[in-house]
C-alpha cells in the first residue's frame, strides 16, 4: 500500500528531507504544509513535495510519517496542535529541531494517542534559507542525532532510519541534554559569536566606513554563519538558555584571560594562547561532515587576466566535475589571484585538481 508522509515548514531542512525521501521511496506521497502559503506553491512547482496542504489536519490522519521542520519554538506549539488532531495509529512524528531538550519533553506526550516521536537533528545545512536552496544530498556523510526516549522500541527507531536513508547521513542516539549541550558548544555558541563578530565591525564602519571593504578574508571566514535565519538562532538562544549562559561565562573568563596577557606583553603566555588552539584546530576531522560542514576546497593560483574564471570553470565542465563555490581570494595588479573552488566530495575534489593540473594550472588543498 502507498505510504505517505506529512512535512510541517517547507524551508531548507524540510525541503531537503522531502527530496532525499523521494530518492530512496520512490512510491511514497508527500504532502507538505507550511505557514507561508508561496512555500507551499514554491514546494509544489520545484516537485520537492507532490501535494500542498492547507492544514495540518487535511494529511495528518493518513500520514505514516510526519516531520516536523519549522524553527523551535514554531514546532513547541506544532507538537501541542498534535496533541489535538486525528493520527494515524502507529505513525513516526520527527523534527528536525537544533535543540532537542525541550522539543522531547512536549513531543513524549505524544505517546498516549499511539503514535511514536522521535525526536532528530540532521547536523548539516547552511546559512541559506528556504525551500529554493534545499538538496537531496544536504545531509550526505553528516551526523544526524536522533534521541529516542527509552521507552521507543528499537524497530521503530530503525523505521524512521529507514525512512531517513536517502539522506545518507550517519545516524548516532544522544540523550536531549548531551545533544544540547553538544550542539550548544559546536554550533549553537560560535553563531552568537559570528553575529557579536560582524556587529563589532559595523559599528567600527559609522566612523571607518572603508572597514567593510577590508573586511575579507579570514573576517569572511568565520562570520559566513552570522548570515543564518535570525528566526531560527533567536528560537535556537531561548531554548537552549542555559547552556549558552554557561558557555558566555566560561568564554568571558578566558577573554579576561587574553585581556591580561595582551595587558602584560605576555609573550610566551600568547605564544601558547594562539598554539595550543591551532594544535586542536589542526587535529579536528576536515573531511567529515559536521555541523559546521567541512569544504572540499582547492586552491588555484591564475594569472589576473579577464578569462580566467570562465577558463578554469570550462574545464571542469569539460570533464563533468561540478562545483559547489568560486571565490577569488587575491587580485592585485602585481600579483597572480588565487581562486578558492569548493567541491562537493573528496573524489570531485580530487578529479578537479588532477584537470586543472592536466591544463598546467597549479593547485593546492589547504590543510
Ligand atoms: N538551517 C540549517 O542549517 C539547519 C536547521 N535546522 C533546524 O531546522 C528547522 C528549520 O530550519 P530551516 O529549514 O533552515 O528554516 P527555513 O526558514 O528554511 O524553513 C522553515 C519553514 O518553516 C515555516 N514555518 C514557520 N512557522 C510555521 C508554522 N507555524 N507552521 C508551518 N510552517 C511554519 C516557514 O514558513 C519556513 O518555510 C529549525 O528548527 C532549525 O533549527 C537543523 C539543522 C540545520
Ligand atoms: O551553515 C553552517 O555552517 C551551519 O552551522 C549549519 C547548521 C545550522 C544549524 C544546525 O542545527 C546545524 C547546522
Amino acid at each position: 500500500m502507498k505510504k505517505h508522509v506529512l512535512i510541517i515548514g517547507l524551508g531548507l531542512i524540510g525541503g531537503s528531507l522531502a527530496l532525499a525521501i523521494k530518492k530512496e521511496h520512490a512510491d511514497v506521497y508527500i504532502y507538505g504544509y507550511d505557514i507561508d502559503t508561496d512555500s507551499v506553491s514554491m514546494a509544489q512547482s520545484l516537485k520537492v513535495i507532490d501535494e500542498g496542504v492547507q492544514s495540518i489536519e487535511e494529511a495528518a490522519a493518513i500520514a505514516d510519517l510526519l516531520i516536523i521542520s519549522t524553527p523551535v519554538v514554531k514546532t513547541m506549539e506544532i507538537l501541542e496542535q498534535l496533541q489535538h488532531v486525528p493520527l494515524k495509529s502507529g505513525a513516526l512524528i520527527t523534527d528536525v529541531g537544533s535543540t532537542k531538550k525541550r522539543i522531547m519533553e512536549k513531543g513524549r506526550k505524544l505517546e498516549n494517542k499511539d503514535v511514536t516521536f522521535i525526536g532528530g537533528h540532521p547536523m548539516a545545512g547552511s546559512h541559506k534559507t528556504g525551500v529554493t536552496a534545499a538538496k537531496a544530498h544536504l545531509f550526505e556523510n553528516a551526523y544526524y542525532v536522533i534521541t529516542p526516549d527509552q521507552s521507543v522500541p528499537t524497530p521503530a527507531v530503525i523505521r524512521l532510519q529507514n525512512w531517513l536513508k536517502g539522506t545518507r547521513a550517519r545516524f548516532l542516539t544522544m540523550l536531549p541534554e548531551e545533544h544540547d549541550q553538544l550542539a550548544g558548544v559546536i554550533s549553537h555558541f560560535p553563531h552568537v559569536i559570528a553575529a557579536s563578530l560582524v556587529r563589532q565591525v559595523e559599528k567600527i564602519s559609522y566612523e571607518h566606513p572603508q572597514v567593510g571593504q577590508l573586511a575579507a578574508g579570514g573576517f569572511r571566514d568565520i562570520t559566513r554563519i552570522a548570515s543564518s535565519s535570525p528566526t531560527m538562532w533567536r528560537d535556537i538562544c531561548v531554548h537552549n538558555k542555559e547552556i549558552l549562559l554557561e558557555l558566555l561565562q566560561s568564554w568571558q573568563k578566558e577573554l579576561r584571560d587574553v585581556t591580561g596577557m595582551i595587558e602584560s606583553e605576555d609573550e610566551k603566555a600568547l605564544y601558547d594562547f594562539f598554539s595550543q588552539a591551532k594544535t586542536y584546530r589542526d587535529e579536528l576531522p576536515s573531511k567529515k561532515r559536521g555541523a559546521l560542514p567541512a569544504f572540499y576546497d582547492l586552491y588555484v593560483d591564475v594569472p589576473d587576466h579577464p578569462g580566467v574564471i570562465s577558463d578554469v570553470t570550462g574545464i571542469l565542465a569539460e570533464a563533468g566535475i561540478s562545483i559547489t563555490n568560486i571565490r577569488i581570494i587575491e587580485t592585485r595588479e602585481d600579483i597572480m589571484g588565487v581562486l578558492r573552488l569548493s567541491f562537493r566530495s573528496e573524489s570531485d575534489l580530487q578529479a578537479g585538481k588532477q584537470s586543472l593540473n592536466d591544463h598546467l594550472y597549479e593547485t593546492y588543498v589547504a590543510q
